[in-house]
């Protein structure tokens, strides 16, 4: 240990750096009072607004996604190295995790940096911790090649489905529960989960400015970095495509919005062109597939959902977007009849059911989604899929279209779910099916259905 180059200085103590200091503060938001990822980081920036310096707010953004894609893999190599893991404080493993994480996959951070910090938090933390922070951090420093290969989690751990787990930073039931359901892409979709999926852009042709200033449709697809594009939009390979600034503008002029391509390309397998109206987007949320159908379309589309905060954020969006309000209305899909009070006696000719799921298809965005979702979770999700489908199926008409989209490769949340609805309602027969094609580098995957009514 002593000939250790990567050794650290002498601890002494300093206050934490305010980088490490908002990375811990969200952690706390997300691990503790399981706030969604993204939810907690946009809060703790809010809250220390301009006294953060944007090379922070990027470090520490990095390090909170960096812990959640590999927490398996951390807390796996912590317990390995912990005499006592069920008597660390929840503040305490938190520092351990974040320095675990930033030793092990931030080589521009030197280690005796990361341990200084580490140890100087769990010294104000809990005092007498401080050594055992120490040794852990230098000890997992010394076995950062031995850890770094796959072989190690599948020696030391209880079984496979633990030791593959660990290596892919899940929760080992939800290893297993992807390996039975979908044995062909498990090992893909967890790989694909440890790194950033591209950036999406949705392009606006009704911006004031469309056009003007590089940012329609054919100038970003001519653009450097783009990896894939479709009818409304390109993906750029993480880490490329328009300067921050540059792009900031872009969004605040409408011109742009950020939205996965793979989640526009299963909109637009669905052929929106064809759609009659009134359409009902009953799942609408923030509204990522309403406007984009009113960035491009003229039918008349009503907004839907259960959350009338996620809601609340559609009339903004079509203010910077150039668009003229929706009408949008709190209901709850499940249970008929959903249509707004203003649109009494008029019935939805087309229904778009973007369904909650449990989001399989897009763990490489959402990495806290391993996390969040618990095994109830998936049953509880499948019931509230068929309920909105037999629900919604209810208002529609001979002729009339019902779309059901996931973001979710689980075939009982997918085809399941649609042959199921099928059994049960004669009435209707189904017209396409769509699953994300280009999804290796997209590193995201959709499924999507449209079913019609016969009678
Ligand atoms: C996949 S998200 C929708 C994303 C949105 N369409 C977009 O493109 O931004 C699923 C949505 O379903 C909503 N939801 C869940 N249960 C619901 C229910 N019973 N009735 C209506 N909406 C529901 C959630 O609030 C969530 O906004």
């Amino acid at each position: 240990m002593g000939s250790n180059p990567r050794r650290s200085s002498k601890p002494r103590a300093r206050a934490v750096p305010p980088a490490r200091r908002l990375a811990l503060e969200v952690l706390r938001s997300s691990l503790q009072h399981h706030l969604p990822l993204q939810e907690a980081l946009d809060s703790a920036i809010a809250r220390h607004g301009a006294s953060l310096d944007p090379r922070d707010v990027g470090l520490a953004t990095e390090s909170v996604y960096g812990v959640f894609r590999y927490l398996g893999r951390l807390n796996f190599l912590l317990h390995h190295r912990l005499a006592r893991p069920g008597s660390i404080p929840q503040g305490v493993m938190r520092i351990l995790l974040l320095a675990t994480y930033e030793l092990l996959f931030l080589e521009r951070v030197p280690a005796y940096a990361t341990v200084n910090w580490a140890v100087d938090a769990v010294k104000a933390e809990s005092p007498k911790l401080a050594k055992v922070a120490n040794g852990v951090l230098r000890g997992l420093d010394r076995m950062r090649d031995e850890i770094a290969e796959r072989d190690f989690y599948l020696d030391a751990a209880t079984d496979r489905d633990a030791g593959m787990a660990a290596w892919y930073g899940v929760p080992q039931w939800l290893f297993t529960h992807v390996r039975k359901a979908v044995p062909e892409l498990a090992h893909t979709v967890f790989q694909e989960r440890l790194s950033q999926p591209p950036l999406g852009l949705r392009a606006n042709p009704r911006s004031v400015s469309a056009g003007q200033g590089g940012a329609s449709l054919d100038q970003l697809i001519s653009m450097d970095g783009v990896v894939a594009h479709c009818a409304s939009g390109v993906a750029f390979a993480a880490g490329s495509g328009p300067e921050a600034s540059e792009l900031g503008e872009w969004i605040r002029e409408g011109r742009v919005s950020r939205q996965s391509l793979a989640s526009q390309e299963a909109l637009l397998a669905l052929k929106p062109e064809t759609w009659t109206g009134p359409i009902l987007d009953c799942c609408a949320g923030r509204g990522g597939k309403t406007l984009l159908y009113m960035e491009r379309w003229d039918e008349e589309i009503w907004a839907s959902d259960f959350n009338a905060r996620r809601l609340s954020g559609i009339p903004v969006e079509c203010a910077r977007l150039n668009l003229k309000v929706p009408p949008i209305f709190r209901a709850d899909a499940r249970h008929v009849p959903l249509v707004s009070r203003n649109e009494t006696g008029r019935h939805p000719q087309t229904i778009l059911i973007d369904a909650p799921c449990s989001g399989l298809g897009v763990m490489s965005r959402r990495p806290d989604l391993a996390w969040r979702l618990k095994p109830h979770d998936l049953a509880n999700l499948r019931k509230m899929q068929a309920e909105i489908l037999d629900a919604t199926a209810a208002l529609l008409s001979r002729g009339s279209k019902l779309l059901y989209l996931t973001c979710t490769i689980d075939p009982l949340e997918n085809e399941r779910t649609i042959s199921g609805f099928l059994e049960r309602n004669g009435r209707f027969e189904q017209l396409g099916e769509f699953r994300t094609a280009n999804s290796d580098v997209l590193k995201e995957r959709f499924y999507a259905a449209s079913l019609r009514a016969v009678r």
